[in-house]
């Protein structure tokens, strides 16, 4: 689904004084993560992760705020027993820049890797 190449690029500091997306381009980079959706009049965008218990949820979330410090691109993230919840939106101009979409590109690649990673745990511990 990543058309544009989302993941493979990298956030660009933001300085302010740009206008945010519109609705319609908003729109259609959500397209490429199409698990996310936009919140608060296109301002924002949003993914809740399910996961197994509150360990892993607190996992997801260490690593997501791992990656927001190494793009210099921040998420509100809240976690709790069994889930994850990240949002993105771009502060400095109170709405959505491409940053925001090549972050979620990347927390969604994130993701499956742990998901992944959890698979192969499961699958060891059966085996
Ligand atoms: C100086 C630094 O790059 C900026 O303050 C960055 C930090 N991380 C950020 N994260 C988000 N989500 N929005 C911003 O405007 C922002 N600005």
């Amino acid at each position: 689904m990543d058309d544009l190449g989302l993941t493979s690029k990298t956030c660009t500091p933001c300085q302010g004084g740009i206008p945010p997306l519109t609705p319609q381009e908003a729109e259609h980079f959500r397209s490429n993560v199409p698990d996310w959706e936009l919140l608060d009049n296109t301002t924002k965008v949003k993914r809740t992760f399910r996961t197994r218990n509150f360990m892993d949820a607190m996992g997801l979330a260490r690593q997501v705020g791992e990656l927001c410090e190494a793009e210099g691109h921040h998420a509100d993230i809240t976690f709790g027993w069994g889930y994850c919840k990240v949002v993105f939106q771009t502060h400095k101009i109170n709405g959505l820049h491409e940053n925001d979409f090549i972050m979620a590109a990347k927390v969604d690649q994130l993701a499956s890797q742990g998901a992944a990673g959890t698979m192969q745990k499961i699958k060891e511990e059966v085996e």
